[in-house]
């Protein structure tokens, strides 16, 4: 029933003269795997997207669906869009006002030559799949943001399509709903066993839906991993503070082939990447829940350093230290903050929390405001 996704040098340019929105990408995602594409608005992910659904043509390269080439620039070979047998679930809901729930998610069916004792069945399983048994002969007028996108999540599945395709499909939803859906989305992607490509500018949706995300910035795919390797190890670092490694300090590599000198003076031991050279600049990236304090004086090695503010969340406290010569992000689980603005503290931060990337903060990343990540 599902079938694996090859993506082959994907080119797209919406005008000559401009950098193409889509710019060689490549990735395979084997039957039954669910990847996610993140990344910052324009950085090409949707028109990635519309090319594998059939809604926009490729200007180079290949998609392949179940081993069959539905788009080749190079022979102008393109398969339309209702011929590839792929479900799509968009941002905006995309139901039909005037019919039941059960009339929307049947709707795909009646196209296809499915008997009406075999639509009956595929719906109740459909709406099941999604919890909406109990919903089935409602108007769809009458349901929520969420229980909508669950029909439309439905009538995607329905006719059990080879690979499905999500765009944004959380972002019209209030905070609670999203959350809600977010979980669920993956347990019936996964209970349906279909293929799906997913597309969100929000790393937290990225990490619970995708077993691989692929981050994108400017039409380019910059690394596809797992989402522990993808935190753990960013390729760059851009992926590095795209995925909230908010923390970057300045310095170069240590005489000692072990850490990083820092540009205010202090020393940091790091896990080094290959080939870094001692002198040479390098950045560390720093998570900020990676970023330990403690009372001033406080055993093992530390930096000291100075609370500037202190923003309360109910379950975690964000900080602002001064530490370093520069002005870092700790986070802090829990429900009672621990230091006031002003406090003298010691910073410590384990030499396996600390990226290093070559070369220089300003240099390597050109993150704007839109692509940092918001606390
Ligand atoms: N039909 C079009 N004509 C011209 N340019 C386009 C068209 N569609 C997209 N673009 C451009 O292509 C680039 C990538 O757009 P795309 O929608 O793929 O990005 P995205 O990462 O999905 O962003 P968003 O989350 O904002 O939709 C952008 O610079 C966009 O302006």
């Amino acid at each position: 029933m599902s079938a694996d996704l090859t993506v082959e040098e994907l080119e797209k340019s919406f005008a000559p003269g401009i950098r193409p929105a889509v710019d060689r990408v490549s990735f395979h995602v084997p039957a039954g795997e669910i990847v996610v594409l993140l990344g910052p608005s324009g950085c090409g992910k949707t028109t990635t997207l519309r090319m594998v659904a059939g809604l926009e043509r490729p200007t180079g390269g290949m998609i392949s669906i179940g081993g069959r080439v539905v788009a080749r620039a190079a022979t102008g070979e393109l398969v339309s869009a209702q011929h590839r047998e792929v479900g799509m679930v968009f941002q905006s809901y995309a139901v039909w006002p005037h019919m039941t729930v059960q009339e929307n998610v049947a709707y795909p069916l009646r196209h296809r030559k499915v008997s009406r004792a075999d639509i009956r069945t595929k719906v109740a399983e459909a709406l099941q799949l999604v919890g909406l048994e109990d919903y089935a002969s409602r108007s769809v007028t009458a349901l929520s943001g969420g229980q909508m996108q669950r029909v439309a999540l439905a009538r995607a599945l329905v006719y059990r399509p080879q690979l499905l395709l999500l765009d944004e499909p959380l972002s019209n939803l209030d905070a609670k709903l999203r959350l809600r859906l977010r979980d669920d989305l993956r347990r019936i992607i996964k209970e349906a066993g279909v293929t799906a490509l997913y597309v969100t500018h929000d790393q937290a949706e990225a990490v619970v839906l995708g077993d691989r995300i692929g981050v994108m910035r400017d039409g380019h795919l910059l690394q596809m991993t797992d989402p522990v390797t993808l935190y753990n190890r960013p390729a760059d670092l851009f992926v590095a503070n795209f995925t909230g490694a908010s923390n970057m300090l300045d310095g170069r590599i240590g005489s000692d082939g072990r850490s990083v000198e820092l540009a205010g003076g202090a020393r940091l031991a790091a896990e080094l990447p290959e080939g870094a050279t001692p002198g040479v600049p390098a950045v560390i990236a720093i998570r900020p829940e990676n970023l330990m304090l403690a009372p001033p004086g406080s055993e093992g090695t530390g930096l000291h350093g100075r609370i500037v503010t202190e923003t309360f969340h109910g379950t975690q406290t964000i900080y602002r230290v001064e530490a370093m010569g520069s002005i870092l992000e700790a986070v802090e689980m829990g429900t009672v903050p621990r230091f006031a603005p002003g406090a003298d503290v010691t910073v410590q931060v384990p030499a396996s929390a600390c990226r290093v990337f070559v070369g220089k903060a300003a240099d390597r990343t050109g993150i704007d405001a839109e692509a940092r990540v918001e606390h």
